[in-house]
């Protein structure tokens, strides 16, 4: 596989090794840029290993892990990239404006940037549509609302890539339909976007999908390209058909063949 500019990440024989078990096996696949990625697959399987791996915070990652043209992990891809991880890191006695405040403040630190800093603020409060409760408490906000908040901190510095795990775990329909309405105004804008679920009816929502079972890869298609070549109509189905297609595939492997006679 060659390395385009047009992709994001690239990852050729990657690996994961945490504990005593490998939990990423010999990866190959690739971001494209500007477009939202889904990594989906059960609980378990490896989402955040490989995201981690991706951001550059995972040890004991093997192979090629290409990030923005650079290697996984380079001290200049730090500022390029948001990292939203299943906790929300924000301060519950803070309010919304004072978190962002911050956090700006780590990212962009020194009298002379205050301006720059107010005008990203604002800004991010502003794409996650949290302007209204800009005063507020973080203690006092909902799920989905303290979510918005991380995922304006990662927006603080403009970054180039997106990585959310799981942002939209936990949240009623309504709100999920309204991450994702952003998430794509976000990636409109150019930014690229992996985003991880469980949940696979969240996989028509993306533009492209890595679906991961047990740290291995059985997909890296379109999600139209996915459910043509599977034959079916829903993810979750085309998800269950790679699964049984992979587990025939590794019991003819395993098969000992008849002895010539
Ligand atoms: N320190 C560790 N030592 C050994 N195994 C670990 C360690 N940390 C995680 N694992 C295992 O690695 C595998 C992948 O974990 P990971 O958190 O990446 O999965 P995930 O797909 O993100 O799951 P979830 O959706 O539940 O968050 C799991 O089976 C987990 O048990």
């Amino acid at each position: 596989m060659m390395n385009k500019p047009s992709d994001a990440v690239t990852a050729r024989g990657l690996s994961v090794i945490r504990g005593p078990r490998t939990v990423l096996h010999d990866l190959h696949f690739s971001v494209p840029r500007g477009q939202i990625t889904g990594l989906l697959g059960p609980s378990g399987c490896g989402k955040s290993t490989l995201m981690r791996a991706i951001v550059g915070t995972q040890a004991k990652v093997t192979g090629t892990l290409d990030v923005l043209g650079l290697p996984a992990g380079s001290p200049p891809l730090r500022a390029r990239i948001g990292y939203v991880t299943q906790t929300p890191s924000v301060y519950a006695d803070l309010t919304v404006h004072q978190n962002l405040d911050y956090f700006a403040a780590i990212l962009t630190p020194g009298r002379r940037a205050a301006a720059r800093r107010r005008t990203d603020v604002t800004r991010a409060i502003t794409a996650v549509d949290l302007t209204t409760h800009a005063d507020a408490l973080a203690k006092n906000l909902s799920g989905g609302q303290l979510n918005r908040v991380s995922l304006a901190v990662a927006l603080l510095g403009s970054p180039e890539i997106l990585v959310l795990d799981e942002p939209t775990v936990g949240l009623d329909p309504v709100l999920r339909r309204d991450l994702w309405t952003l998430f794509h105004d976000i990636a409109a804008q150019g930014t690229t976007i992996l985003v991880s679920s469980h949940a696979m009816d969240e996989a028509e929502r993306c533009h492209r999908l890595l679906l991961l079972r047990e740290g291995t890869l059985l997909a890296d298609e379109t999600p139209q390209g996915i459910l043509t070549r599977t034959r079916t109509t829903t993810v979750e189905e085309a998800f269950l058909h790679l699964v049984d297609e992979a587990a025939t595939e590794a019991a003819a492997e395993t098969t000992p063949k008849e002895p010539a006679r």
